[in-house]
């Protein structure tokens, strides 16, 4: 099994990305994000409360978060591997997710970075949110403060990572194409 850690600032282009690896390369792609987003579209309990915090940009509780993923881990037991993208996202999150892998014998591959300078993310969020209706990509403020959550909350996870021998980091800028080929480049020498 593969186990992949899609990793990058807001914007950085993980969910675009990760359509195209989870083909290529037979993936389950779980995005934490999506995941909220359509429980919040269903009017679910989980729906309701992860929007309070996503709408104002801040990181929805570790608590909820760990058991909603080891759910969808768990509903796809026949995977060939999983691509996390927007997880973990907090140091809290990364060791629940290595005690629930090795508790199944898997253990994270390797993680990989989409790196990218935050004033051009930034843009690209606001020219995002005229047309993916996401609250929390239409005002700057709280696109600032996703920024904020990254740098106290999820930055710290590169050294976590690195100490596992298990951190990449690829350029995240150029054409999609050629970022999915920089990703490639990685995942093949695994
Ligand atoms: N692992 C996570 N832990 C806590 N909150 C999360 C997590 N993943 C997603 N969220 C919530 O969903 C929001 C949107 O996440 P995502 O779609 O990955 O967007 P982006 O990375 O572009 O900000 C986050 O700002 C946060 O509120």
């Amino acid at each position: 099994m593969i186990n992949i850690v899609l990793f990058g600032k807001p914007g950085a282009g993980k969910g675009t990305q990760a359509e195209f690896l989870k083909g290529k390369y037979n993936l389950t792609h779980l995005s934490t994000g999506d995941i909220f987003r359509f429980n919040i579209k269903n009017e679910t309990e989980l729906g309701k409360l992860a929007k309070t915090y996503m709408d104002q940009g801040d990181l929805v509780p570790d608590e909820v978060t760990i058991k909603m993923l080891q759910s969808e881990v768990d509903n796809n037991q026949d995977s060939a591997g999983f691509l996390f993208d927007g997880f973990p996202r907090t140091i809290a999150q990364a060791d629940a997710l290595d005690v629930f892998l090795a508790s199944k014998n898997e253990k994270i591959t390797a993680t990989i970075a989409l790196d990218a300078d935050d004033e051009i993310l930034v843009a690209r969020l606001l020219e995002r949110g005229k047309t993916s209706g996401r609250v929390d990509d239409q005002d700057e403020d709280k696109i600032r403060n996703r920024y904020q959550e990254y740098n106290e909350k999820t930055a710290p996870l590169m050294n976590y990572y690195s100490q596992q021998h298990k951190f990449y980091s690829v350029n995240g800028i150029g054409s999609i194409a050629e970022i999915t080929e920089r990703l490639s480049a990685v995942i093949e020498k695994l």
